[in-house]
């Protein structure tokens, strides 16, 4: 087994006596695509800055492909990429050409500037528009072009901060499905931080929620969901072609199906709660009962119940709803991207 990509352990980062990230221990492989989830000031950002060594630890410590970012963040800069989630670029240079800056400042050898642009351009679907100005391209298009800056070092890890902001369903959907190409053909680490909840379920393996600095709960959306609602077990919602009245007839009869735990009715649909799936049984019970039955649903959990139950049981008492300086914006951002 490899040793983790991306090691946190003990992470803490203190602003004066204010903690922003809390004891942070996580560990992410090479080739994973990672969600970090949270509600504004939850140190998510944070934990950015001290991966990829531009602010330092109160105490912990962060290894990044083999490297301390702390002692060593040059070492890490060259390794990973970052994408803020918004993207500045010369408006009155072409996206080739703004790439070719960015490739220039990355310092990348002179004599293989110009074919890594084009590929990189190729592989984010941008080629039959690279010389288009950038002052033409749509969000959705920056988004790539913003994507072909990280790219065209050719990073083992890319940090993607609100990555879908602002693009519309279709090019959501061409967007994550080129990063989990990169990540499943490359095998490219993929950090993405989102308040998206559904993109991220479209291409996380695994997702970590932060709350007021601490991470919550890590792990696939398969086991969240079945260690937070397995007790409250499966919800079966079938409609009817009638209204049903109350008191219903066959409320008894049905629950004598067993593992029944509530019904409850709502005009044609019956919403029903059990400990194991017996969606066949109910349903072949409406139709000997003479019910016609319009449709079946059972309710599956997602990222959404997911976080909304972190929610319902966690204080989060110390959150602020300001959203921080943007990263790009702040100055050793700047700084990384220059420097
Ligand atoms: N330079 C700083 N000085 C003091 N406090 C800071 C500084 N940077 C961040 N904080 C605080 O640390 C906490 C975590 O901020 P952070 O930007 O990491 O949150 P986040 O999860 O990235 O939020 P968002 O989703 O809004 O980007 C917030 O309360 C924020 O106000």
């Amino acid at each position: 087994m490899n040793d983790p990509i991306i090691q946190l352990k003990g992470l803490t980062k203190c602003y004066g006596t204010f903690k922003a990230v809390d004891h942070l221990d996580l560990a992410i492989d090479k080739g994973e695509i990672f969600g970090l989830l949270g509600p504004n000031g939850a140190g998510k950002t944070t934990t950015i800055l001290m991966m990829l060594g531009l602010t330092d630890p109160t105490t912990g410590t962060v290894q990044v492909c083999g490297y301390n970012a702390t002692t060593n963040p040059i070492a890490v800069k060259r390794k990973v990429g970052y994408m803020p989630d918004s993207v500045g670029f010369y408006d009155n240079m072409t996206a080739l050409e703004n790439l070719i800056y960015i490739a220039r400042l990355n310092g990348l050898p002179e004599h293989e500037i110009l074919q890594r642009a084009i590929e990189t351009m190729e592989q984010v679907g941008l080629k039959n528009d690279m010389h288009k100005k950038t002052s033409a391209y749509s969000r959705g298009m920056k988004q790539r072009l913003g994507l072909a800056d990280v790219l065209i070092k050719q990073p083992d890890i890319i940090i993607l901060d609100e990555p879908t902001l602002g693009i519309d369903p279709t090019g959501v959907k061409d967007f994550l499905m080129l990063i989990k190409q990169l990540s499943k053909q490359q095998g490219l680490t993929v950090l993405l931080s989102s308040h998206h909840l559904h993109h991220v379920q479209q291409v996380c393996d695994r997702v970590g929620i932060f709350v007021a600095g601490k991470l919550l709960v890590q792990g696939n959306i398969g086991t969240l969901s079945g260690n937070l609602f397995g007790k409250e077990g499966y919800a079966i919602s079938v409609t009817l072609a009638q209204p049903v009245a109350e008191p219903w007839q066959h409320r008894a009869a049905l629950q004598t199906l067993g593992n029944i735990t509530q019904v409850s009715i709502e005009e044609k649909t019956l919403e029903i709660s059990c400990d194991c799936d017996i969606t066949p049984a109910i349903v072949r019970f409406l139709v000997q009962e003479g019910y016609d039955i319009m449709s079946v649903h059972k309710k599956e959990y997602g990222l959404d119940d997911i976080y909304q139950k972190y929610f319902e049981n966690n204080s989060t008492e110390n959150i602020t709803n300001e959203k921080s300086v943007s990263f790009f914006q702040r100055p050793f951002f700047k700084k990384y991207k220059n420097g």
